[in-house]
């Protein structure tokens, strides 16, 4: 076994992806890589998306992620884009069917380049979220920060979509709040027991929000795909808008966007970019890697 794999530096709306190809292979990229890969600006990345052989017949691939701190995520949707746009510029193909340990993902390639990935069901019972605390409704739970007779941000909206996530409701631009400091706090609050992923999200129509997010493992990203689909449930479940919106993610580069359909079948389907950067290979054990001379030029392979 090589001790080199293939990798793409890819992003999704500014979300920053290294889409690495494991196939063939029966090791893993170790939390060590991730973190060594992190630490480099060169490499610096939000969610390492690591493309395995199939381990369940009608499936295309298995798909481990990884965030910037070495820790495992159950989704991420800026990183499926790119790794449906890289296996779709290698194969041809246009459709796509992933296991993580989530669940199974479809995906497909648009004409126009756009990508479409149904990210599963949402999960809202309490304990599956999870919360450490029963909450019959957990479309508003009991959560706030700031003075107590006047919070900043209070009642969020929390959902699983894979992986845990809180939407806090405001009224202005979330680019406004000072989530840097409040993102940790919040990640980090007991009542995630598995931590969370802190959403701002501003309604600005029944069909458009606006929203800017802290990741778990990750902190401030450009943008959070999985963010997107749950600000966009929760938005929907608490009557705020209608069940298709598109949401501008304030943070990414010329506040770029996602749409989110909650479809009749329960099923959350995001679609938005993908974009390719550059290719290189790199150590999945140690995260030593090296870029392409001609990486410039070539095709997004993984
Ligand atoms: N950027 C991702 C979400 C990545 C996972 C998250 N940080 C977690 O640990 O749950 C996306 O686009 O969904």
């Amino acid at each position: 076994m090589s001790d080199r794999v293939e990798f793409a530096r890819m992003n999704g709306l500014g979300n920053k992806i290294l889409v690495v190809d494991m196939r063939g292979r029966t090791d893993r990229v170790t939390p060590a890589a991730a973190i060594a890969l992190a630490a480099d600006p060169a490499t610096v990345f939000d969610q390492i998306m690591a493309i395995h052989d199939p381990k369940l017949d009608g499936t295309d691939a298995y798909i481990d992620i990884l965030n910037c701190d070495g820790s495992k995520a159950q989704a991420c949707g800026n990183g499926t884009r790119c790794v449906v746009q890289a296996l779709a510029s290698e194969t041809g193909r246009k459709s796509f069917t992933f296991q993580t340990i989530a669940g199974i993902l479809n995906a497909v390639e648009h004409q126009d380049g756009t990508i479409s990935v149904d990210m599963g069901k949402p999960v809202f019972a309490w304990d599956k979220i999870p919360l450490s605390e029963e909450f019959h409704d957990t479309s508003r739970i009991e959560l706030q920060i700031g003075p107590i007779d006047a919070p900043i941000l209070h009642s969020p909206s929390a959902m699983s979509m894979g992986n845990p996530h809180a939407v806090f409701w405001v009224d202005r631009d979330p680019m406004t709040y000072d989530l840097e400091r409040f993102g940790p706090l919040l990640e980090n609050h007991p009542i995630f027991p598995e931590k969370a992923n802190i959403t701002l999200a501003q309604v600005t129509s029944k069909t458009s929000m606006v929203t800017r997010t802290w990741e778990r493992g990750a902190g401030l990203t450009l943008a959070c795909g999985s963010a997107a689909c749950a600000a966009g449930v929760s938005a929907a479940r608490t009557g705020r808008t209608e069940r298709k919106v598109t949401i501008t993610v304030a943070s990414s580069p010329n506040r770029g966007t996602l749409t989110i359909d909650w479809r009749p079948d329960d099923k959350v389907v995001m679609t938005g970019p993908a974009e390719w950067e550059w290719s290189g290979t790199v150590n999945p054990t140690t995260g030593d890697w090296q870029r392409d001379e001609s990486g410039q030029a070539e095709a997004a392979t993984p």
